[in-house]
């Protein structure tokens, strides 16, 4: 009865570059404690965790810890510059819409505050393509659990077994082995991990998706 089949997207690394805004709002944070600054380079490894472990990061990396007030001030800052510097990758909106027009119901599974996620998805138009998004703020199970991605697919009306999880990051490919959901692991973006099914050009996703979710018909294609 159920044949829904399901894309859930992570967000930050995979969908968009976010680097620059969250490099530059973790920055500023650091200026007010009289601190230089931190390369984008060096930031990209801290992301995956969401935006208090990424402040916790930059500030253990200059041995500091953030107080109550850095956190605050830290995500209302990068919650109102969320979209200055940031852009999807090349080729990702017409991929997220090709599958869209494919059939697939499409989720987000971000460990990025869910006000962040929304926002920048809206800035960018590519909201309207994920019928569920849940944020690492929004569930007491963020990635690497499981239950993060189950929400979603509970939330899309779609069974595991008709899933896929794209993502840039050991958590994603943690969160989708916990639930026996295969992954697409994209090789742009901040996290760096082996896998079995590996992609390093957006162009390549939508083809990825159909061997797996489709391999009768058109999974070749
Ligand atoms: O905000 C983060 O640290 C990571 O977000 P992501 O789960 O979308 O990669
Ligand atoms: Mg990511």
């Amino acid at each position: 009865m159920n044949d829904a089949r399901a894309v859930v997207f992570d967000l930050d690394g995979t969908l968009i570059d976010s680097l620059p805004d969250l490099a530059a709002a973790l920055n500023r944070s650091l200026a007010r404690h009289n601190t230089g600054p931190i390369a984008r380079a060096d930031v990209a490894p801290m992301v995956g965790d969401g935006a208090r472990m990424l402040l916790k990061r930059g500030y253990a990396a200059r041995s500091l810890e953030p107080g109550e007030d850095d956190e605050a001030e830290f995500l209302a800052d990068y919650e109102a510059h969320v979209t200055d510097l940031t852009e999807p990758y090349p080729g990702i909106p017409e991929a997220v819409a090709s599958l869209a027009s494919l059939g697939y119901r499409l989720g987000l599974c971000t460990n990025k505050p869910e006000a962040s996620a929304r926002k920048v998805l809206s800035a960018l138009g590519l909201e309207r393509f994920f019928g569920v998004v849940i944020g690492g703020d929004a569930t007491p199970y963020r990635k690497p659990d499981p239950r993060h991605l189950a929400a979603v697919l509970d939330g899309l009306g779609a069974p595991k077994h008709h899933a896929v999880m794209v993502g840039d990051h050991p958590n994603d490919l943690a969160t989708a082995a916990g639930l026996e959901v295969p992954a697409i692991f994209v090789t742009w973006g901040y996290g760096r991990a082996e896998a079995p099914i590996m992609i390093d050009d957006a162009a390549a996703l939508v083809p990825a998706v159909r061997r797996i979710l489709e391999p009768a018909a058109g999974g070749q294609a």
